[in-house]
């Protein structure tokens, strides 16, 4: 459903973020990119939401090219690729539910609907007594659920999410991930991961990409990758892990 074909991508400044990279996410997978910092799994996933475009190559969403998309198509896009962030990216003046309902408000959904929905979502991920509080007051792994709850109010089919467990502590980590694996079995999401943690590629991944200086050096069924990992970049995130 979503297909990279021989995607560069050169930033203004020459640097070379993403060189000639083919891959194919299936329909209802968890696909883990991983790398080390600067490898380009960023403008990768950037990539996907229209917020980056590629240089050379084609990006794919269903089939539909997005270099051809226009600013509704974009929109469109947007609409259903959803997003959660590292650093969570909650609006510290707006309380939970108005988090969660502010994609919602911006695609014009009515104020009834919109209610129902927010208290249905914050249910679905363990907040629904946390409606009125304001993030500050809220822990990383409960930020990080109004992120999830909120990246999902348009009712999205892909999720991507930026090391959207790196800022937190094992256990919270451990139990965002079987949320987000919940979804992608409940909803049939489509969750694309990028991180450099191979325990979060081991947790929850069926596939995976390794990324390295902006190629993709290994990827597939993530235990084939993993159990028979050829290349340095692999086996070094391999020999971290051990
Ligand atoms: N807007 C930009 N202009 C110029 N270079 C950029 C820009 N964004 C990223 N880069 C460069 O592209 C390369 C890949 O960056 P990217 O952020 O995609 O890597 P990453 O794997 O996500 O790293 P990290 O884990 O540190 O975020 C790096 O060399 C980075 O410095």
């Amino acid at each position: 459903m979503i297909a990279l074909e021989r995607v560069s991508k050169t930033f203004p400044d020459g640097t070379l973020a993403l060189d000639d990279v083919t891959l194919e996410v299936p329909r209802g997978s968890v696909y883990g990119v991983i790398g080390r910092s600067g490898a380009g799994k960023s403008t990768l996933l950037r990539l996907l939401n229209g917020l980056e475009r590629a240089s050379a190559g084609e990006v794919r969403v269903d089939g539909a090219a997005l270099s051809t998309l226009d600013a509704a198509g974009l929109r469109a896009l947007r609409r259903r690729v959803g997003m959660i962030f590292q650093s969570f990216g909650l609006l510290g003046n707006r309380t939970v539910a108005g988090n969660v309902a502010l994609p919602l408000a911006l695609a014009g959904v009515p104020r009834a609907e919109r209610d129902a929905r927010v208290a249905e979502l914050l249910a679905r991920v363990g907040l629904a007594d946390k409606a009125g509080v304001y993030p500050a007051r809220l822990s990383g792994g409960q930020r990080q659920r109004v992120g999830i709850a909120r990246a999902l109010a348009t009712r999205p089919d892909i999720l991507l999410c930026d090391e959207a467990t790196s800022a937190l502590d094992p256990e919270t980590t451990r139990s965002v991930l079987a949320l987000l694996g919940e979804l992608n079995r409940e909803l049939g999401l489509t969750i694309v991961l990028i991180t450099h943690e191979l325990s979060v590629v081991r947790a929850i991944c069926d596939h995976v990409a390794v990324i390295d200086r902006g190629r993709v050096v290994e990827s597939g069924a993530t235990e084939a990758v993993l159990g028979d990992a050829r290349h340095a970049a692999t086996l070094a995130l391999l020999g971290e892990a051990a």
